[in-house]
């Protein structure tokens, strides 16, 4: 047989865009012996080393060969090395040798399934044939994890026996019935790369290049670099750095910042350290990279696991990423996805890393109503008198909206900087969870090592008990500078929401009265004091998130703040002259209440006011609105309970009304809509 024998047509099945672009010839046919013992079956592809087919020895096991350019020099010493690795998350490397022309051939394990390129050009084809829009562009979150969990283990494998891969991409990471398989590892390292001529043929390559390789360093951190190159088009469908010429796509690696945008956390984080242009920026090693994922981070192999309930996709945070139906029966999921961290609770916990919660909240809200103004099915013609419609609402109501709007970018603006500033001070790894906590996580554990030193994926067994113990954990392990961070981010939160609050209450109640800035008082008051209120117990709360705590500790603490609050209520309510001489009641007899404590019209004094909030805050649970595990995050029964202890206060230490009622349940409400929360169905999935 020679080697330069007849050509094959590439087979119909083979999807890969890079390399249909062209025609592929194939020197070898089926039937061909190679190497004295290979019956050649078909070729799979065409790359960069030379040309990969599928062919059976003559005992009838199953291998791919690759036949090396034969203008590529193969430098054999060493490549022992990698032939003796074993690692089920790596491609066996059987043998490399020589045939009778002295022709190089790389003999190794075959894989049947699809490799990644493959299976996220199904996905892109897919989102776009989807009329209704509810695919997500990227793959789904299992699928990443399943991917970014086995490529991770077996680049690991190769770090640990001291080798980099060089030229890690999708088409180099295979799925072998669920299990994730890297290829072509050590390769680029034998076979001199000055004359890989066909590398410039297939601008995919570059894509996952770091930017150090033009400086002619290849440290592990290439490797990682590529990974978080491909975790990010697996989770968004596009390449962070893409252009129409190789030179582009370089120029960006060397100077572009990716934009992370839509990417949710832990996964912005990941990507952010993974594609740092200064090597000794990104995660020391695999292992620090998948603890920033919330991802095991051990080296043992990473199998798969049958998924029989509905994968959920991407966390709601991200419309992007939702959708209701699965691109495939998606068979699999990755070990790492058994980390309890794998589930929202602890991207809920990362959240406050991320965007900024009030943007995120607007642009969801933005893409939800795109995407129902896209699935709304009605002819053209309506949809034209709908859109019509809503632009002359909006035009008939600028003389309120427009005053609204500056009044929130007048808040939003100096949050936003001010948070963007702590959160900059602050170590972005602080809001992801420790090491530690994912150790502790990870007890699904008993069965970690099991036989044959493979991690069978087994679904932790934890109890809601002890998943809310460790997230209290990772709670408390929170370094002071990220929980103040938080604080601000919430005072800031509530700030705003105060702001609408004064809105709405001053236009209802001045709906009759002229607007004058003593008739705007008694609600400028009232905003002021729930503002403070909840910005105090946001801050306490930050002590006690850690713990479930002893109540009644709590309760004096709280009761202590209320004291502070009343204080802060009268000494604003004379200095904005609010009429206190009002609204003690009817069924009060202001001559009746103790001359300590009231005037003798009625109106309190400081100690009425401390006395009132004292008490409130003493006899209502106010670590519970501020506690991140809480059950709902705006529960209706703690404000109605608040309005009613309230009332129930007032009995004894009376304080104007319904200022006191609506002071109570303010507090609570913005208190809710303001601290951090890990959502409920976080910790029951998991
Ligand atoms: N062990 C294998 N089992 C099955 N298919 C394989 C195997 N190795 C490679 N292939 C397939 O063969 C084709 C060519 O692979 P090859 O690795 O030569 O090219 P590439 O990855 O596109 O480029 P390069 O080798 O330059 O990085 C690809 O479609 C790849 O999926």
């Amino acid at each position: 047989m020679s080697a330069l024998a007849d050509t094959m047509e590439l087979p119909a099945d083979y999807s890969n865009p890079l390399a249909t672009s062209r025609p592929m010839k194939f020197t070898h046919s089926p039937n061909d012996l190679v190497l004295d013992r290979y019956t050649i079956r078909r070729g799979i592809g065409v790359g960069g080393f030379g040309e990969v087919y599928f062919a059976v020895s003559q005992a009838g096991k199953e291998v791919a060969l690759k036949r090396i350019q034969r203008n590529l020099e193969v430098e054999l010493r060493g490549v022992s090395h990698c032939l003796n690795l074993k690692h089920l998350n790596l491609v066996s490397l059987h043998d490399v040798c020589r045939d009778a022309d002295d022709q190089a051939w790389v003999v190794m394990e075959y894989v049947a399934g699809p490799n990644l390129r493959e299976v996220m050009d199904e996905a892109a084809k897919s989102a776009e044939s989807d009329s209704r829009n509810v695919l997500p562009s990227g793959l789904f979150e299992s699928q990443v994890r399943h991917w970014f969990a086995g490529a991770s283990a077996g680049v690991a494998h190769l770090h640990s026996a001291g080798l980099v891969h060089r030229d890690i991409k999708p088409g180099n990471l295979f799925d072998d019935n669920g299990i994730v398989k890297v290829g072509d590892y050590g390769l680029s390292k034998f076979i001199s790369a000055s004359h890989r001529s066909g590398h410039t043929e297939s601008i995919g390559t570059f894509h996952y290049m770091a930017p150090e390789i033009g400086r002619g360093q290849y440290g592990r951190e290439i490797d990682l670099y590529a990974l978080g190159v491909i975790l990010f088009e697996m989770l968004t469908g596009e390449l962070p750095f893409d252009g129409e010429t190789p030179q582009e796509i370089i120029v960006k690696h060397l100077t572009d910042s990716p934009d992370l945008s839509r990417v949710p956390n832990p996964y912005r984080n990941v990507i952010h350290r993974c594609l740092q242009k200064d090597p000794s920026k990104r995660p020391r090693d695999v292992a620090e990279m998948l603890s920033l994922a919330s991802m095991p981070s051990d080296q043992t192999p990473v199998l798969a696991e049958v998924v029989t309930s509905e994968s959920k996709p991407f966390d709601s945070d991200s419309s992007r990423f939702q959708s209701k139906k699965r691109r495939h029966a998606d068979p699999v999921i990755a070990a790492g996805l058994a980390s309890p961290h794998a589930g929202g609770a602890s991207m809920v916990l990362n959240s406050s890393a991320g965007e900024e919660p009030i943007a995120r909240a607007v642009r969801n809200s933005f893409s939800d109503a795109r995407a129902w103004w896209r699935a709304l099915e009605t002819s053209p013609g309506i949809k034209l008198v709908l859109a019509v419609s809503a632009v002359a609402i909006l035009l008939i109501n600028t003389h309120w909206l427009l005053p609204v709007l500056s009044m929130v970018g007048f808040f939003y603006v100096p949050y936003y900087v001010i948070r963007h500033v702590v959160l900059q001070l602050s170590d972005p790894t602080s809001y992801s969870p420790t090491s530690t906590d994912s150790q502790g996580l990870r007890q699904g554990g008993p069965h970690a090592h099991a036989v044959a030193n493979v991690r069978p994926a087994v679904k932790p067994t934890m109890t809601k008990a002890q998943v809310r113990s460790l997230l209290r954990t990772s709670l408390s392990d929170r370094t002071r500078l990220s929980r103040s961070a938080e604080w601000a981010t919430s005072g800031m939160t509530s700030m705003i929401v105060a702001g609408v609050l004064l809105l709405l209450s001053s236009v209802i109640g001045m709906r009759s009265t002229p607007f004058t800035p003593m008739a705007l008082a008694p609600y400028v008051w009232m905003a002021l004091v729930i503002w403070l209120g909840a910005f105090g117990l946001l801050g306490i709360g930050k002590f006690w998130e850690g713990s479930d705590g002893e109540g009644l500790v709590r309760r004096l603490v709280s009761s202590s703040w209320g004291a502070c609050l009343g204080l802060l209520a009268f000494v604003l309510g004379h200095f904005l002259m609010v009429p206190m001489d009002e609204g003690l009641g009817r069924d009060i007899d202001a001559t009746a209440l103790p001359v300590s404590f009231y005037l003798e019209s009625g109106v309190p004094k400081a100690a009425a006011m401390m006395g009132h909030f004292a008490l409130l805050f003493a006899l209502l649970r106010m670590w519970k609105p501020v506690d991140p595990l809480r059950r709902v995050r705006l529960s209706l029964w703690a404000v109605t309970v608040a309005v009613v202890g309230e009332w129930v206060v007032h009995q004894i230490v009376p304080v104007p009304q319904p200022a006191g009622m609506l002071i109570a349940g303010g507090v609570i409400v913005m208190t809710q809509l303001s601290a951090p929360w890990v959502k409920a169905d976080a910790i029951s999935t998991v």
